[in-house]
């Protein structure tokens, strides 16, 4: 089998189906700019960018921060959802309006209503930085899709099978489109090529992701 070459796919308002139960809805997110970068830019200064290191004692490439009732935290002990940023000992920046609305709005389209993210977690990409596949199984159940939004730099994303051994589809994912996957395809395997390629005129040298998930 050959990997889908998508590059073309470029049409704001298209859709490309990644399973029964997946999609990524190309430029969804480009409408609603000019109040997304705002209020990013305001989580950033509250809950900075950190490099968290896995349990097995590895830093991740990826700089992470988080908004919303639930964030992601690591150390020695394991990974978990938690009310407070441990960097600041605070509770994590509340999730803007602007980001719970596309989040909802992005589930309905790709046929999940009444999606209410508590957690959004903020994904910085610089180039070299990649994700290995994963699931997103920490959360308290799966009924709920994950909702996740590119921002900046285009990057590949690995779109995997049930197993890690399944082979993955090679998805470009590019500023403004958004990936919805839940259902059948909740807990397919996923993660991201290490960046590459140019700088993006509105966010510079790096990509952004934001992950909309019902954690709690
Ligand atoms: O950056 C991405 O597009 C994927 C991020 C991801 O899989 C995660 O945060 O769990
Ligand atoms: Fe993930």
């Amino acid at each position: 089998m050959t990997t889908p070459d998508l590059f073309g796919d470029l049409d704001p308002g298209r859709r490309t189906r990644l399973g029964p139960d997946a999609w990524v809805l190309r430029g969804f997110a480009l409408p609603r700019m000019d109040a997304l970068l705002p209020a990013l830019a305001g989580i950033e200064a509250a809950s900075p960018f950190r490099h968290m290191k896995t349990p097995g004692g590895y830093t991740m490439s990826a700089a992470l921060s988080s908004c919303g009732k639930l964030g992601w935290t690591s150390d020695p002990r394991g990974y978990r959802y938690s009310p407070t940023d441990p960097e600041t000992g605070l509770a994590w920046p509340p999730m803007p309006e602007v980001f719970s609305r596309l989040a909802r709005e992005a589930a309905a389209a790709a046929g999940f209503e009444g999606f209410e993210p508590d957690a959004c977690l903020i994904n910085r990409y610089l180039p070299g930085a990649r994700m290995s596949l994963h699931q997103d199984r920490n959360e308290r159940d799966f009924d709920a899709p994950i909702v996740s939004v590119s921002l900046g730099m285009s990057a590949i994303f690995l779109f995997g099978g049930l197993t890690r051994s399944g082979r993955a589809a090679r998805v470009p994912l590019h500023h403004g489109d958004v990936a919805v996957w839940g259902g059948a395809d909740r807990l397919r395997y996923h993660g991201i090529m290490p960046l590459d390629g140019q700088p993006h005129p509105l966010l510079g040298a790096r990509r952004i992701n934001l992950t909309f998930r019902k954690a709690g």
